[in-house]
């Protein structure tokens, strides 16, 4: 294939971890961020953003998405070509949406389209990993879907996870950013064995659950001892949403990514309920916040 001269981009948001999935698991929602790269013969890089906080994006070379632009080029050993960037922002920026991987993503996907599809799906893919450094917001955002990524140590597998037609997510997401770093920041670095087994036991148990649909193993599944014990702190709000999210019918509740958005899965007789009281909690702590349920997105980016 030849090279071309423009590409639009789009890249879902997504939601990792799942509780017990740290690291390794995420699924792909239907809200999109899109991308549009336009080659310039004269001039130099221009970025025009636009959408809800539009104004805390990055416009010149420190951009992420354009740092993933540039990757790619480094990685086929070319210079990159001068190019106009629009981006529409649909996903909230360090909300625990992966923002950042839409931005990862669709930098190396529309740097890959530009040049006619040097690299195979999967060779965007490890890039993109070694960009973000884990796989469960990347992987989703390429792929869609739920995805559970392990590696052998060179190579990544990538499994899809079936996930019940009846389980819905639905996403509460404050007025307030809480960047991956810091989140990260507050993690040990060692945990005990008996915390490893509780997860390992628990994300077998949730990948079950979401196959079958079954409430009462997604109850017990959507526990976590490795990461968000110690996040929860960052969060105000989170034991008071926990419980009206129960409460009001869902299975259970987990941070979104890194937070501060939060996640609680319920069937779809319950979502409205799990919505309007996860909303009610936020607002009794004085947070502005959206809450909404939203569908599993099944195409990853997609270029026109
Ligand atoms: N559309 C975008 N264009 C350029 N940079 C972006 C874009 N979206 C996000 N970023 C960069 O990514 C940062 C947010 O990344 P961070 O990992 O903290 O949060 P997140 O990806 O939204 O959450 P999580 O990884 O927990 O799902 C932003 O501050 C910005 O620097
Ligand atoms: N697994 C990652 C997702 C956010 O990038 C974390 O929880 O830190």
């Amino acid at each position: 294939m030849s090279v071309v001269s423009g590409v639009t981009v789009t890249v879902p948001a997504t939601t990792a971890n799942l509780g017990p999935g740290f690291d390794c698991i995420g699924a792909a929602l239907k809200l999109y961020n899109e991308f549009k790269f336009t080659r310039l013969e004269e001039g130099g890089l221009t970025i025009h953003v636009t959408g809800t906080e539009a104004e805390r994006v990055q416009t010149d070379e420190s951009n992420l998405l354009y740092q993933a632009f540039v990757k790619f080029y480094q990685h086929i050993e070319q210079t990159p070509p001068t190019v106009k960037i629009e981006i529409k922002l649909g996903v909230p920026l360090a909300r625990g949406l992966g923002s950042s991987a839409t931005a990862i993503v669709g930098g190396l996907v529309a740097a890959n389209q530009l040049e006619g599809t040097t690299l195979s799906q999967a060779q965007v893919m490890e890039l993109a990993i070694a960009m973000e450094g884990h796989p469960d917001n990347v992987v989703p955002a390429l792929l869609g879907g739920c995805r559970l990524a392990a590696t052998s140590g060179a190579a990544w597998e990538i499994c899809d996870v079936p996930w019940h037609k009846d389980v819905v997510p639905v996403v509460a997401i404050p007025n307030f950013e809480l960047s991956t770093s810091e989140a990260r920041g507050v993690l040990p670095t060692e945990v005990s064995r008996a915390d490893a087994i509780f997860n390992t036991a628990h994300l077998g148990l949730l990948l079950r659950g979401l196959e079958t649909g079954n409430g009462q193993w997604l109850k017990t599944a959507l526990q976590d001892k490795l990461h968000q014990p110690y996040r929860k702190a960052l969060i105000p709000g989170y034991d008071a949403l926990n419980i009206a999210a129960v409460s009001a019918g869902a299975y259970g509740m987990v941070i979104s990514g890194a937070g501060p958005t939060l996640l609680a899965l319920a069937d779809k007789l319950h979502s409205e309920a799990v919505e309007a009281a996860m909303l009610a909690a936020w607002q009794e702590e004085g947070i502005t916040a959206e809450v909404r349920s939203l569908s599993l997105d099944t195409q990853g980016a997609k270029s026109f």
